[in-house]
């Protein structure tokens, strides 16, 4: 972090050698000033620090090594009778084998003769009980040259631990490596960590410029494998330093946030302990503290900003209809945002249910009301004779005026982004805001996303749920889902068949999904199937899943995702069709839709000819696990963090080098510093805060909102 980043910003033709062309190969790797140089590390280093004897060289290992050419040859490998190229060297303790598949056969004749000596370097391998390498690298010596002589003259690639750079078409390593070294040398000591002494201290971290000459060019003496692994402390000082100004950010628009005024509430549980009587069960001992904690914000004179996060089927929703009874028995109304359609419309089945039994008024506003039927409502809204409303977005408009809004609740945050959460707020005198998600999301990413929100986890599913056994087939076994489908539904309970949603070919999936309507109900002549997609309008989608919802219809076939959220506890089969489609945690939640009730649940995840790799391990991780977190830690490693949350809407900010997955304990600290520092009497108002208030304002202030400071 530099407060005068002046130098830094430059472009890269200040250094020597990059003139437009090498400029434009750096651009495309996103490196366009010395700053992005400095910041891009190598992903990996080479030990070059000894040469290796021949017969010393260890298998499996990047070594190094000197000999001279002893036969250099085109021949056909005895199986396939491909053509290679094959060259033994030897250097009096041994020999080695090197072999090229991929050649120009002049060049490979004329650079590798027998007589030449070179340094080769490359993978030790073993094949068919003889050491080889395969493509090395080769630096010739001239004739007569003393090694060690050769070694000295080039010291940016002998002698050293050297950096590896990723590279892109037409970027050499060798090349690379001297542009960054000149990066380092010049400009490394003009970035300043603002960062208090004591807290680098207490961490034994050293300084960014230190660090960051380290990790490009660590000294003979440094820990090599702590750096391929990326958990050396210069590394560390890096990822921290990144962290720590995150953290303070988020903290310091907590603070802001949390001071405002807002409605405290008085608890008579005028509403709840009713409520508490009818309801069929008792709320779990994961609810009722959830609910304490909610409860305990909602008294405060500021607003409260909570997050709830629960597994699928742990039953949030029945906490935010305790925490809208608390907002309605303080005289102010209540806004309930979810997803989608089908969601909004099941959310108000539920909310006006347990309302009306209440004497309580609730309101649907949906995207396909008549004009006349919405404008009714909005009048009723804005006068006050309304106590819930539930909508999509729809909530969010112009138009919609509360009388008093107390409490906005929003359903699956990471549809809505942190601009979301403002419109609600305005649409009353800071209303408190619950955020209910059931994305599992790991503690450390929770804390970097949701910073401004205080985290409740419901961590226990209600007593008597089964884990839903989950199975992976081919399609040629397909039936045998289907067979387990029918005992299901003749034991009165029913099931899902999903196919999945691709955007450009939505009309495809369609096809197949009719398609398949045809021959399923030949499959199941006695039961209602149903078919639920995308194109239906919503009242003919609401009519499905009412249809549905009530056991009228056995099976549901839908083209989309069954919406996050959809709870029919009789549902206990659910066959997913080319499931390798999915993203884990979608998987999860489409998995979450079964098992809801007492009833042992199957999910079976048909896999297509097609699926990847990865596709695979996805499905694998499904089949062993039904633990939410750890399949959201399983995704994010497969996925990275970016693509887990849909990089565009979640406002995590791309880390130059931190990884929020494997530096966890690295973001803790700074979280903890930077807890530390906020708390400060003086902090920040005492000049030596000034740099650092700076610094942070540079590096965040537009992305955290954090504009004020500075
Ligand atoms: N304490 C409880 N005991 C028994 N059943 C409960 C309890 N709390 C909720 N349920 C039931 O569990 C089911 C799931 O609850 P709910 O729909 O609130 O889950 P959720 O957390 O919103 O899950 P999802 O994220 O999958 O939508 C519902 O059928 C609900 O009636």
């Amino acid at each position: 972090m530099c407060a005068d980043s002046s130098h830094l910003h430059q472009p890269l033709s200040v250094l020597h050698g990059v003139g437009p062309r090498l400029a434009d190969r750096f651009a495309r790797m996103q490196i366009r000033s010395v700053e992005d140089l400095l910041y891009t590390l190598p992903h990996r280093y080479e030990d070059r620090r000894q040469l290796r004897k021949i017969a010393h060289l260890r298998e499996g290992c990047t070594e190094i090594f000197c000999g001279e050419i002893l036969a250099s040859a085109e021949v056909r490998t005895s199986r396939s009778g491909r053509a290679m190229w094959e060259v033994v060297v030897g250097d009096g303790s041994g020999t080695i084998t090197l072999k090229w598949f991929h050649y120009r056969k002049a060049w490979q004749k004329k650079t590798y003769q027998v007589g030449r000596r070179a340094l080769f370097r490359g993978e030790v391998k073993r094949f068919a009980g003889r050491r080889e390498v395969l493509h090395p690298e080769a630096d010739f010596l001239a004739p007569g040259q003393d090694v060690d002589d050769f070694t000295r003259a080039d010291p940016l690639n002998f002698g050293r631990i050297l950096p590896v750079y990723p590279l892109t078409d037409g970027l050499h390593q060798r090349t690379a490596r001297k542009i960054w070294k000149e990066a380092v040398d010049r400009f490394a000591a003009q970035v300043k960590t603002h960062l208090p002494a004591e807290f680098l201290r207490k961490r034994s971290l050293p300084p960014l410029d230190i660090a960051l000459r380290q990790v490009h060019w660590p000294d003979n003496d440094a820990d090599l494998s702590a750096l391929q692994r990326g958990d050396d402390p210069c590394r560390r000082a890096l990822v921290y330093d990144e962290f720590f100004y995150l953290e303070l950010g988020l903290l310091l628009r907590q603070k802001g946030i949390s001071l405002e005024a807002g409605i405290p509430f008085r608890i008579e549980h005028r509403y709840t302990r009713p409520l508490a009587a009818m309801l069929p069960y008792r709320l779990t001992a994961a609810q009722k503290r959830v609910l304490g904690e909610i409860k305990r914000d909602l008294q405060r004179p500021h607003p409260m900003h909570r997050l709830v996060q629960g597994d699928v089927g742990s039953g949030k929703t029945v906490v935010a209809l305790m925490a809208a009874l608390l907002a309605i028995e303080n005289e102010t109304q209540v806004a309930v945002v979810a997803p989608t359609e089908i969601l909004a419309e099941q959310h108000y089945r539920f909310f006006s249910h347990w309302l009306e039994r209440l004497g309580l008024k609730t309101a649907l506003l949906s995207g396909t009301q008549k004009p006349s039927d919405k404008q009714r409502c909005l009048e009723r809204i804005a006068a006050g004779e309304v106590h819930l409303v539930v909508g999509t977005h729809a909530v969010l408009q112009e138009g919609v005026r509360f009388s008093r809004l107390g409490l906005g609740i929003v359903d699956e945050q990471h549809r809505f982004g942190v601009q979301q959460r403002q419109v609600l707020k305005q649409k009353g005198e800071n209303p408190h805001i619950l955020v209910m998600t059931a994305t599992p999301i790991p503690r450390s990413l929770a804390l970097t996303v949701y910073g401004d929100l205080a985290l409740s986890v419901i961590d226990e599913l209600p007593p008597g749920r089964k884990p839903v056994k989950t199975l992976m087939c081919g399609e040629k076994e397909r039936e045998r889902a289907l067979i387990l489908m029918k005992k299901a539904i003749q034991r009165g309970e029913q099931g899902y068949i999903v196919y999945p949603l691709v955007e450009e070919s939505e009309k495809s999936d369609l096809k197949a999904a009719t398609e398949a309507m045809e021959w399923l109900t030949g499959f199941f002549p006695d039961v209602r199937l149903a078919l639920l997609h995308g194109r239906m309008k919503g009242p003919e989608k609401d009519a499905v899943m009412r249809d549905f919802a009530e056991g009228r219809t056995g099976i549901l076939v839908a083209t989309t995702v069954i919406e996050v959220g959809i709870d029919v506890p009789n549902a206990t089969v659910m066959i997913v069709e080319h499931a390798e489609r999915f993203g884990l945690a979608q998987l999860h939640q489409l998995r979450g839709r079964v098992g809801r009730g007492g009833k042992e649940s199957v999910c079976v995840l048909i896999r297509s000819q097609k699926c990847s790799e990865d596709g695979l391990k996805r499905l694998q991780v499904m089949c062993e696990t039904g633990d939410g977190f750890r399949i959201a830690e399983a995704d994010l490693e497969i996925r990275g963090p970016g693509d887990f949350l849909g990089t565009r809407q979640s406002g995590v900010p791309d880390f130059r080098i931190a990884n929020i997955l494997r530096d966890g304990q690295v973001l803790e600290q700074a979280r903890q510093d930077a807890m530390e520092l906020v708390a400060r009497d003086d902090f920040p108002d005492h000049p030596r805060y000034h740099e650092l208030m700076q610094a942070l304002a540079e590096r965040w202030g537009g992305r955290l909102e954090l504009a004020s400071i500075g």
